[in-house]
C-alpha cells in the first residue's frame, strides 16, 4: 500500500484511489489531436518537457457571479489509473498508421507517475480565470489530459452550480429532489446529475443507481400511471391491512376510507380522496408522507391542499394533519421557484427535472485547458479578445478575507512570490485593466491550490473527501459569500486579481510576444 509522509512529518497510508465512475473514463477518452500533438513532441524529442497547464473557465455560469467547482474526483481517479491496454495501443496504431512503433512503445510506458497535480477543493465556490487545477508533467502526457480533465470537470461544476442556484432560491428548509434522470442527456447525464446536484444542496435523488453508487438519499412519489392504473374500486381484491404495530387486522380497508370519505366535504381534486386513505391509515397507527402536485398553479392548488390539511385536523382533532408534505413538480426552475415564493405558496418539496439536469439555461461552462510554462519558461495565449488571453505562469492562489468574514478577492501570484500574510497590506491588480487595482489588508489568507496527486515529488497528498464532505464544503463556501455576489439580479462581480510583479510580468510578455503591426 503506498505511504505518504503528513504535513507533521509523520506517515499514514493513503487511502487508495479507485477506478473512475464511469468505466468510458480511458486514454482513449480525449481528442484525436491529443494524440497528434503528442506524437508530434516525440517525434521532435520534446515530450519529455516540463509543462504547466491551468484549466479554468472565464465566464460564471446562468448570468450569475459565482460556479461550484466539482468534477475533480473523478480526475484524479483518472490520473490515478492511466495508462494504455493492449487493445488502445492496437486501435491507435490503426488510427495512425504512419507513426512510428517506437511512439506506441512510449505510450505503453506512459503513466501519471510523474505528473503533479494541484487544485481546489471541490465543492468550492470559485471564479473565472482562476486556475481550478494546476497539472504539471511531462508536455505529452499532460496534453492527453486535456480533453478528458476539461470533460469531467465541465458539467459536474455547470450543474453543481445551477443546483445551488435552485437552492438560493428555494431557500435552506424547504426539501430538493432531483428527478432529472429520465430527461437527462443519456447514462452518464443522469448518474452525473444526481452527484453534482447533490454536492450543489440537493437533499436527494430518484436515481436508485446514484443512491446505490454514491449513498445519495433516495426519494420519490408515485405516477400518474399508478392512480389510471385502477379502473374502479372493485380492482381491489386483498382489503385486509394490518394495524403499524401489528395488534390487529383491519378485514375491509376499503370501507374503512370510504367512511372516511364520506365525512370528508367535496372538493374537485384527488385531495379529499388523499385524506380518507390518510385518516383510514392513522387509524390503523400509519402515517401517511404527503401528496405531489404535477400540473396546475401550484400556488394556488399547495394553498388549498394546506387548508384542507388543516381543517381536517381540526374538525377530526388529528393532531400534525395539517403538516402533511406537499410535494410539487412539473418543469420548475428557477424563474417557477422564484414566481412561487413571490405568490406564497405551501410546498414543502419540490422535485425538478429537465431545467436542472439539462442546464436548460446554458449548455457548457467552457473551462479551458491552457499552457502557461513549459521548461521554466512562461507562456502566454494571446487573442484579439482579452477575455481570452491567458494568464502565464506557474502560479499560487489565494482567497483573502475581510473583517466581516466574507471573502474580498481571489489573488494570483507566481510560485516564487512571498505569499499574502494576515494583516499585511498587498495591492490587488486586475489582470488586464490598468486602474483597476485594489489594497487589501487580509484578515486570513486561504492558499486555494493544494496537491492533489504529488506525482514524483514527495509532498503530501490531499485525502480525497466523502461526497457529503464535499457537499457540506460548498453549503459553507456558500455561506462565506456576500449576499450581493449571490443575488439573481444584476448580481456584483467577485474580484479575481493578480500581484504586481504578476501584472508586470504578463504585460512585459504580451508585448514581447505580440506581433508589432506595418501600417503602410
Ligand atoms: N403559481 C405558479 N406560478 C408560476 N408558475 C407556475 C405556477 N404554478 C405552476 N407553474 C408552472 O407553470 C407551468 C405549467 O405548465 P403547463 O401548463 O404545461 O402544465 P399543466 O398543464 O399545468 O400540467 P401538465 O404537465 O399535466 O400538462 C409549469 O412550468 C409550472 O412549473
Ligand atoms: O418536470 P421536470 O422538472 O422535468 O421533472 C420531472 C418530471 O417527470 C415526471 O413527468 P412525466 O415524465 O410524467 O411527464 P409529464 O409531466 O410531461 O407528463 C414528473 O411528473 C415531473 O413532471
Ligand atoms: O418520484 C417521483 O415523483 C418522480 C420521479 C422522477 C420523475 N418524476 C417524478
Ligand atoms: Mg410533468
Amino acid at each position: 500500500m503506498e505511504t505518504i509522509p503528513k504535513e507533521n512529518g509523520s506517515t499514514t497510508a493513503a487511502t487508495p484511489i479507485r477506478a473512475a465512475t464511469n468505466p468510458m473514463v480511458t486514454p482513449l477518452l480525449t481528442d484525436l489531436y491529443q494524440f497528434t500533438m503528442a506524437y508530434a513532441y516525440w517525434k521532435a524529442g520534446k515530450h519529455l518537457e516540463r509543462a504547466v497547464f491551468d484549466l479554468y473557465f472565464r465566464k460564471n455560469p446562468f448570468g450569475g457571479e459565482y460556479t461550484v467547482f466539482a468534477g475533480l474526483e473523478e480526475c484524479i481517479r483518472l490520473i490515478a489509473n492511466f495508462h494504455f491496454k493492449k487493445d488502445d495501443i492496437s486501435f491507435m496504431r490503426s488510427v495512425m498508421p504512419n507513426c512510428e512503433d517506437e511512439f506506441f512503445e512510449y505510450l505503453t510506458q506512459i503513466d501519471c507517475s510523474d505528473v503533479e497535480v494541484y487544485a481546489i477543493p471541490e465543492g468550492s465556490v470559485v471564479f473565472p480565470k482562476v486556475p481550478l487545477i494546476r497539472i504539471e508533467g511531462p508536455v505529452a502526457v499532460v496534453q492527453l489530459l486535456e480533453t478528458p480533465f476539461v470533460n469531467l470537470v465541465n458539467y459536474a461544476s455547470l450543474v453543481a452550480t445551477n443546483a445551488a442556484r435552485h437552492r438560493f432560491v428555494a431557500g435552506k428548509d424547504k426539501m430538493l429532489m432531483e428527478f432529472g434522470l429520465r430527461r437527462a442527456q443519456g447514462p452518464d447525464g443522469g448518474i452525473s446529475a444526481s452527484k453534482y446536484c447533490y454536492i450543489g444542496g440537493f437533499d436527494a435523488t430518484s436515481n436508485v443507481a446514484a443512491g446505490n453508487l454514491f449513498g445519495i438519499p433516495l426519494r420519490g412519489t408515485h405516477s400518474h400511471a399508478f392512480v389510471s392504473s385502477y379502473m374502479s374500486p372493485d380492482e381491489i381484491v386483498v382489503k385486509s391491512l394490518r394495524s403499524h404495530d401489528g395488534s390487529s387486522t383491519c378485514m375491509d380497508f376499503l370501507t374503512l376510507v370510504r367512511t372516511w370519505l364520506s365525512k370528508l366535504q367535496v372538493m374537485r381534486s384527488g385531495i379529499p380522496n388523499f385524506c380518507a386513505v390518510a385518516l383510514a391509515l392513522n387509524d390503523l397507527g400509519y402515517t401517511a408522507s404527503g401528496i405531489r402536485l404535477d400540473s396546475g398553479d401550484l400556488a394556488y392548488l399547495s394553498t388549498e391542499a394546506r387548508n384542507f390539511f388543516l381543517s381536517v385536523e381540526k374538525e377530526f382533532n388529528k393532531s400534525g394533519f395539517g403538516k402533511m408534505a406537499v410535494t410539487a413538480s412539473n418543469d420548475l426552475n428557477e424563474e417557477t421557484l422564484d414566481a412561487l415564493n413571490k405568490q406564497g405558496h405551501e410546498i414543502d418539496a419540490f422535485g425538478i427535472g429537465t431545467y436542472l439536469v439539462t442546464c436548460y439555461t446554458q449548455a457548457a461552462l467552457g473551462c479551458v485547458f491552457k499552457l502557461v510554462e513549459i521548461k521554466d519558461q512562461p507562456r502566454i495565449k494571446l487573442s484579439e479578445d482579452v477575455t481570452k488571453v491567458s494568464i502565464p505562469c506557474k502560479k499560487r492562489c489565494f482567497r483573502l478575507y475581510g473583517k466581516e468574514g466574507y471573502a474580498l478577492v481571489d489573488i494570483m501570484t507566481g510560485e516564487d512570490e512571498t505569499p499574502p500574510k494576515v494583516g499585511q497590506r498587498l495591492l490587488c491588480r486586475h489582470p488586464f485593466n490598468e486602474s483597476k487595482r485594489a489594497y487589501v489588508v487580509p484578515q486570513c489568507v486561504e492558499e486555494l491550490l493544494r496537491c492533489y496527486w504529488p506525482g514524483s515529488s514527495n509532498k503530501p497528498r490531499e485525502e480525497l473527501p466523502s461526497l457529503n464532505k464535499v457537499r457540506e464544503r460548498c453549503m459553507q463556501q456558500l455561506e462565506q459569500m456576500r449576499s450581493d455576489h449571490m443575488r439573481r439580479l444584476n448580481p456584483t462581480p467577485y474580484k479575481v486579481s493578480v500581484s504586481a510583479k504578476l501584472y508586470d510580468f504578463i504585460h512585459f510578455l504580451w508585448l514581447s510576444e505580440a506581433p508589432v503591426g506595418e501600417l503602410q
